[in-house]
């Protein structure tokens, strides 16, 4: 007889909420100190739905903790000139700690500009080349956010990816890239798969962690996850579905992120923490 036992569930939910108070107390205490309270700063490019939902959402979180936030909402037409000297002015003004430039920014706008535009220490959402350097090498730096929350969700329940096959589906600048690095540098032996993976399914029955990165509601199946595999499902697609189809990947799985309360407040709860990081350091204190 086979008997299966579902997996136990990675509470993001609960661990998020614990670093951001934890963030609040010392935005509280940095405002206390220096008379100026942290600030985000949140660009948004065009009026996509989910983004302005996303942007709000983040918004909302930082006024909880005591972060000031500074929105600018540009229009779908801006080019990437006028986007880089948005970003620059943000880069330059001392009232800005932090600045998140919200993901997708639209086809007609190279991406990797506006980044880069976003000065090193002002990076909290991690998304510069500088931050990816520092976190591939293991350095002290800003993480990208859903990165650093997924691989501090790793920690909290105990598994140290040390010599552990990890395979990442999904390799965006602001995903699937930067965690199969956090992974590296954490001494996981690392695959990365993409649009261009031939077999998907083998590739994923070979890890001891999978984290899906992709975008298409449940791509990843109970049958492809090697049991007592720890799956982490950072996909949001709308309907709040992952990229796991977690009613079969939680009978495999020893460890599973739920989608909600999984990947995504852990993502909020990195930014407001490296938000209040930035200002401590910019306002000397
Ligand atoms: N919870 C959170 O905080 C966050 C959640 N997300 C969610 O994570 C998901 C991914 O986001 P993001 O990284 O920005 O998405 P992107 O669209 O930028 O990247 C998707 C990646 O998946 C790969 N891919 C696409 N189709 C397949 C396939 N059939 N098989 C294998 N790989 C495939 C692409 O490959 P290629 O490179 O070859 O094109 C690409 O690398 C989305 O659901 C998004 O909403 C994103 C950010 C934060
Ligand atoms: N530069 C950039 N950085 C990002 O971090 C970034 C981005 N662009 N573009 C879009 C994605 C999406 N994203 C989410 C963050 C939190 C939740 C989240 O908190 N979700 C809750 C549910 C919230 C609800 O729907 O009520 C949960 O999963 O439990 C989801 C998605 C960050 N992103």
């Amino acid at each position: 007889m086979t008997q299966t036992r579902a997996a136990r569930l990675m509470d993001g939910t609960a661990l998020a909420r614990r670093i951001v108070e934890d963030t609040a107390r010392r935005a509280a205490e940095l405002t206390e100190r220096t008379g100026t309270a942290p600030c985000l700063a949140t660009v948004l490019v065009g009026e996509d739905p989910a983004s302005v939902t996303y942007v709000r959402m983040k918004q909302n979180r930082c006024r909880k903790a005591g972060i000031t936030s500074r929105h600018v909402a540009l229009p779908a037409t801006t080019t990437t000139d006028e986007l880089v000297a948005t970003l620059r002015e943000l880069s330059a003004d001392p009232g800005v700690h932090g600045i998140l430039l919200q993901h997708p920014v639209g086809d007609h706008i190279d991406e990797r500009a506006a980044f880069e535009a976003i000065a090193p220490e002002k990076d909290v959402d991690g998304v510069t080349f500088a931050s990816f350097a520092t976190m591939s090498f293991g350095l002290p730096g800003f993480v990208s956010c859903t990165p650093g929350g997924i691989v501090r969700l790793l920690d909290e329940y105990g598994v140290d990816p040390a010599g552990k096959r990890a395979v990442v589906v999904g390799r965006s600048a602001i995903l699937g890239k930067p965690v199969g690095m956090l992974l590296l540098a954490r001494d996981a032996t690392v695959t990365y798969c993409h649009s261009r993976t031939r077999d998907l399914s083998a590739a994923v029955r070979e890890a001891d962690i999978v984290v899906a990165a992709v975008g298409r509601p449940r791509l990843i199946r109970g049958q492809d996850v090697k049991p007592g595999a720890v799956v982490i499902d950072a996909g949001y697609n709308p309907g709040n579905v992952g990229d796991v189809d977690f009613d079969s990947a939680v009978e495999r799985a020893s460890l599973i992120t739920p989608v909600p309360g999984g990947v995504g407040p852990m993502t909020i709860a990195t930014l407001l923490e490296q938000t209040v990081t930035a200002a401590g350091r910019q306002l000397g204190a």
